[in-house]
């Protein structure tokens, strides 16, 4: 258990169609299974980072891009997130398949967002396409790339992910 210190960890998500909420949420009970509090929001709902021990901040890849709120959360609150351990996530249909080629340019999603911060730790992890509740427009995307729906998440992955952040998040390294 961690006690008497300051042990709250927000993790903030952007997410269109709710499985990047759920891999937040994942990543959230394992950190809270680690005895920290956590607080698992939408970035769009965040008002503030400083009461915060540490970040994790995830958004799902569109067009090969974070979502645009995802982006603002870390503009807006980058002094405050250059000041505490950080972890960014990002989660892309294309991660099903694993090559370096794939890694690298799901990596590069999150090029926008790593000229403003600096984290200890980075996720990529698979994610959902169902085409039940998806906009017209989304699903002529999918549907031209030839994605077929499925749902790649890993949880183990994920859980062990979250689970190792601590460590890093927490550990002096100077
Ligand atoms: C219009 C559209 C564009 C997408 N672009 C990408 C992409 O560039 N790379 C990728 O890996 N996944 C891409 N995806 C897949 C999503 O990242 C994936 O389905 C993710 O799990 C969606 O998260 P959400 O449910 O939180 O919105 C795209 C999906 C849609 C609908």
């Amino acid at each position: 258990m961690v006690e008497n210190v300051n042990n709250r960890i927000l993790v903030a998500y952007a997410s269109r169609y709710g499985s990047t909420k759920e891999i937040a949420e994942a990543i959230g009970r394992t950190l809270e299974e680690q005895g920290y509090a956590v607080d698992c929001m939408n970035v769009m709902d965040v008002s503030e980072v400083s009461p915060y021990a540490a970040v994790v901040a995830g958004s799902p890849i569109y067009m090969g891009k974070w979502l645009v709120e995802a982006v603002d959360f870390i503009k807006m609150f980058r002094m405050d997130l250059m000041k505490r351990p950080l972890a960014v996530f990002a989660v892309g249909y294309s991660m099903k398949e694993e090559s370096d080629m794939i890694r690298r340019s799901a990596r590069a999603s999150m090029a926008e967002v790593l000229i403003y911060v600096n984290p200890q730790a980075e996720g990529l992890f698979a994610g959902k396409f169902v085409t039940e509740g998806m906009s017209e427009a989304d699903l002529q995307v999918m549907k031209m790339a030839g994605a077929v729906p499925g749902d790649a998440r890993n949880w183990s992955v994920i859980n062990g992910w979250a689970r190792a952040l601590p460590a890093i998040l927490f550990t002096v390294t100077e």
